[in-house]
């Protein structure tokens, strides 16, 4: 490390010579006899003393060793001008500092002040102690940084950190997973080229906070916060804080103010067209700050600005739906209406005329005039195709047609109809295996499966619960127009380890449950319906689980090293370097002794 840098990050004040120096230190006159010297300095047990001149300016210092050897020379009487060094030490200034100092060859500093006259002296040992003290606040101040650093990575909010350059210093790992840049990528470049429509390097230069301000990142209104940072006097710097939960927050207040104006307005107008929109799902209605959902809402933002079709896959309730509207929202179909089609609840017969409409007339029972379809309702929107694998072959022949021809005509129809809209699938089943087993078109398959979207389910995202809960909650108390409710820290946890098969639907469900039937204002775990109850009860705390993965794995290991050491349990315990014993009772831990 550089001097400059060093001095930079300590204080600078405390090392500096003043502050280690023995103040004032006994000296003696050029002219004083040797024994008189030697007599005081054995008094004062020191080993070294400075020598002034007759104009009282040091001049020299005396060390026991020149003593020792003017005594064997017999000179004891003379003046210890004739055994003192004029050379062997280094006159310094009480304000230099220590850092400049300690790889000088000397052993002796002698300090003055700006008269030369003697105001202090270090030696090897004062100038150890105050390199010491000042490694050790280093430490301290790099342990802080890198403190810092882990509790800017565990934050939530993005935090991106520009130095009086515009370059950035600091970008947190929810900064980086917003927007796939990596932090090493991303520090020591310009904060320009490396977030979307930032003002930063504006913030730098004016020194102007912005608190709310809203910043297009990847096509996402997103809120941010950006504030100059001055040290004596001088702006150095400016932090950007990118805050997820508010444009949530923001559509809220949106949304409610819509409902006022509705509620207020003697005349309702047609509502314009850009709002409806902003009344769509958007993105930032998915909850969850797990890293696969942070990574989906990211590739989302990215594949709902092509035309790439798009198969979403995921248990029942993991939030398909969700995501396929937010696609919509992010795309440039998003003026146009979303339509969600549930192939499984569409009759094998009207497969058809649901999908692409009829024209008047085509079979008996038809309306007059004809009906259009979902793909020619979607026109201009997004036509949402959820539960595909459900969709009969033969519908399945005619969907794959449409989609390779870009066109389709209503049942008893001879015009061909443009197909406009943008179509995104969804499927809880394993269309790989439904393809193996013949049940499912392979060439369809892969025609809707440009871009696989798989949300994990809420099991494997344990992180999102308390989130989840904590919206679902404060939803439902309000839906049913009770006081808030709270859970339990032992509820919650019963919660937290519970394996919602059902994923986001249950948990919604299970709290509006709750919420109904709870009377006191606190869910504790006895409120909690038997069958989450009992999985608690099991032990499936989260921590547990883990304890039971790494024993799985230890029990694993043991039985392969048995196996590899022919059942010799002596080999077995080298192998593993572990005494026999430990092996033993290893053994019996896991039920191999027998
Ligand atoms: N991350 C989430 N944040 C908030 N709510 C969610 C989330 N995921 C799902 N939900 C809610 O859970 C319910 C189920 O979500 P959705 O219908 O999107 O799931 P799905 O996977 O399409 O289910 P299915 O396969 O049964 O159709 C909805 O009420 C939805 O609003």
């Amino acid at each position: 490390m550089l001097h400059g840098e060093i001095e930079e990050l300590g204080t600078g004040k405390d090392i500096c010579v003043q502050n280690w120096m023995i103040t004032n230190p006994y000296s003696a006159n050029s002219r004083d006899t040797i024994k008189d010297t030697a007599a005081t300095m054995s008094n004062i047990n020191v080993d070294c003393i400075p020598i002034l001149g007759d104009s009282k300016n040091p001049i020299g210092i005396l060390t026991c060793k020149m003593l020792l050897e003017a005594y064997i020379k017999g000179a004891q009487d003379e003046t210890i001008l004739q055994c003192m060094s004029k050379v062997d030490f280094y006159i310094v200034r009480p304000s230099d500092s220590i850092l400049d100092i300690y790889e000088l060859p000397y052993q002796y500093f002698l300090v003055v002040n700006d008269k030369h006259r003697l105001v202090g002296m270090l030696t090897r040992g004062e100038i150890s102690k105050g390199l010491s003290a000042y490694i050790e606040e280093l430490t301290q101040t790099f342990h802080t940084a890198e403190i810092l650093d882990v509790i800017l990575d565990s934050a939530y909010e993005g935090v991106a950190v520009v130095d009086k350059d515009s370059v950035l210093v600091e970008f947190n790992e929810a900064y980086s997973r917003f927007t796939g840049v990596d932090k090493k990528d991303a520090i020591g470049r310009p904060v320009q080229s490396v977030i979307d429509n930032t003002n930063l390097h504006n913030t730098v230069r004016t020194g102007m906070p912005e608190r709310g301000a809203i910043q297009y990142i990847q096509g996402q209104p997103m809120v941010v916060h950006r504030i100059p940072l001055w040290r004596d006097g001088k702006l150095v710097g400016a932090i950007g804080m990118l805050i997820f939960e508010g444009v949530t927050e923001l559509y809220r207040i949106y949304d409610r103010f819509l409902e006022k104006t509705v509620q207020n307005s003697a005349t309702r107008k047609e509502e314009p067209l850009q709002n409806r929109s902003v009344r769509n799902m958007s993105i930032e209605q998915i909850i969850g700050s797990s890293e696969q959902i942070v990574n989906l809402k990211r590739v989302t933002r990215k594949v709902a600005k092509t035309d790439a079709p798009v198969l979403i896959t995921g248990e029942s309730g993991t939030g398909k739906e969700m995501f396929a509207n937010g696609i919509h929202d992010l795309s440039h179909y998003n003026q146009g209406p979303f339509v969600s089609v549930n192939c499984s609840a569409i009759p094998e017969q009207l497969f058809e005329s649901e999908l692409f409409g009829y024209e008047e007339g085509a079979f008996t029972g038809a309306k007059k005039g004809g009906k259009p379809g979902k793909f020619e309702l979607a026109e201009s929107g997004t036509i949402f195709l959820d539960e595909i694998g459900e969709m009969p072959q033969l519908m399945q022949t005619k969907l794959l047609r449409v989609l390779q021809e870009r066109k389709f005509e209503r049942v008893g129809g001879v015009q061909k109809i443009q197909l406009k809209a943008r179509v995104v699938t969804a499927t809880n089943r394993n269309l790989t295996d439904m393809v193996n087993s013949g049940t499912f078109r392979e060439d369809l398959y892969y025609r809707i499966n440009v871009i696989e979207l798989t949300i994990p389910p809420l099991r494997q995202r344990q992180k999102d619960i308390p989130l989840l809960i904590s919206h679902y909650l404060t939803a439902t108390c309000k839906k049913y127009e009770v006081k808030e409710k709270e859970f339990t820290g032992e509820a919650l946890s019963a919660l937290m380890g519970y394996e919602w098969y059902g994923n986001i639907r249950e948990l919604a469900n299970t709290l509006e449950k709750l919420v109904i039937l709870t009377e006191s204002n606190t869910i504790d775990s006895h409120h909690l319906p038997n069958y989450i109850k009992d999985m608690h009860a099991n032990n499936l705390s989260p921590i547990n689980q883990v304890r039971q993965e790494e024993h799985d794995k230890e029990k694993e290991i043991i039985i392969k090293v048995l196996e590899e050491s022919g059942g010799n349990k002596s080999k077995a315990a080298d192998k593993l370097g572990v005494h026999r014993t430990t092996l033993y009772k290893k053994l019996k831990k896991y039920e191999l002794d027998n």
